[in-house]
């Protein structure tokens, strides 16, 4: 069997480790390097908390891709560092599979016409949890017959991004299907600002941050006598290694960029 070679990218973080923890358990998935932002020339199995593993850490990733020429990357970092190896990724013909949230809709736009241009497959999935992907689905759905919707997320307190990938991704599903409105009265105003939430084409997205949390969302539409709630929680962060394992092979059979794990689930 020929396995696939993987570099994982934020090896340190919630979601790196995870990662390491599930290839360590797929006998067709081989960690062959970690790119970390310490610990260079280290291996993974000398860090405390992570998985026995005996991949080297680079802190170069240029370094890395010409040592160990891995099939796939697997970005879980920072939407500022993730960005740049999604790019660095692509020039060494590596094909990246990206958790990290928080890009721009430019940013987004510019690795698209690069994965174009060279044939290379891209996944950038803002949710890798089954169930999220179904949530936003669902609420693509209803928001044919109900345009009148509140984006509530929530998340645990270490997170940079606000709102969240998902939150973002769900608002984009929605406006594909939804009559723009501007919702809640003509004439209403914040007496403390931001009270109304963030706007996306006149829905509103509210993020919470607290401790305790792991990922939560909920899309919530109103109209006439009735409300609908559509509500998905991530419980840990082994929910999203399905999505994982999922991108990191079909990554290897696309030549475009995909956004979005539901473009890839059959
Ligand atoms: N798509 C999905 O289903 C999910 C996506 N996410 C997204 O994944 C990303 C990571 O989330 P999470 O694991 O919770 O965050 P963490 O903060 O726990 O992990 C991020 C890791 O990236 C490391 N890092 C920072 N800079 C670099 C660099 N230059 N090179 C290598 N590693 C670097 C950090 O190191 P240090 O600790 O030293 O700062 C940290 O270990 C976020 O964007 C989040 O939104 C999260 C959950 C699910
Ligand atoms: O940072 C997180 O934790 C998560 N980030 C992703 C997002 O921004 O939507 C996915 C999930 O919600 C967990």
């Amino acid at each position: 069997m020929t396995k696939t070679k993987i570099v994982v990218a934020g090896p340190r973080g919630k979601m790196g480790s995870e990662a390491l923890r599930m290839i360590e358990k797929e006998e067709r998935f081989d960690l062959v390097a970690c790119v970390d932002r310490k610990y260079d020339g280290m291996k993974v199995k000398d860090i405390p908390s992570l998985p026995a593993i005996d991949a080297p850490i680079y802190e170069d990733m240029e370094q890395c891709f010409q040592n160990v020429s891995p099939d796939v990357l697997i970005d879980l970092t920072t939407p500022e560092v993730g960005y740049k190896h999604t790019k660095l990724a692509l020039q060494y013909n590596v094909r990246p599979v990206v958790g990290t949230t928080g890009f721009t809709n430019d940013q987004l736009a510019e690795l698209e016409s690069i994965a174009d241009e060279k044939g290379i497959g891209v996944i950038i999935a803002p949710n890798f949890a089954i169930g999220a992907v179904l949530m936003m689905q669902f609420s693509k759905w209803a928001a044919k017959y109900f345009p009148d919707v509140e984006i509530i997320e929530r998340h645990h307190d270490q997170k940079l991004d606000a709102p969240s990938g998902t939150a973002v991704k769900t608002a984009q599903l929605i406006q594909e299907v939804r009559t723009s409105k501007t919702q809640g009265h003509p004439n209403e105003t914040e007496t403390i600002s931001g009270a109304r939430g963030a706007d996306i084409d006149g829905m509103k997205i509210h993020s919470m941050r607290l401790p305790g949390l792991v990922a939560h969302q909920e899309v919530m539409f109103g109209s006439n006598g009735e409300t609908l709630t559509i509500k998905h929680d991530s419980i840990n962060r082994e929910s999203f290694m399905t999505g994982v394992k999922l991108s990191v092979e079909k990554v290897q059979q696309l030549n475009v960029l995909v956004y979005g794990l539901e473009n890839i689930m059959e």
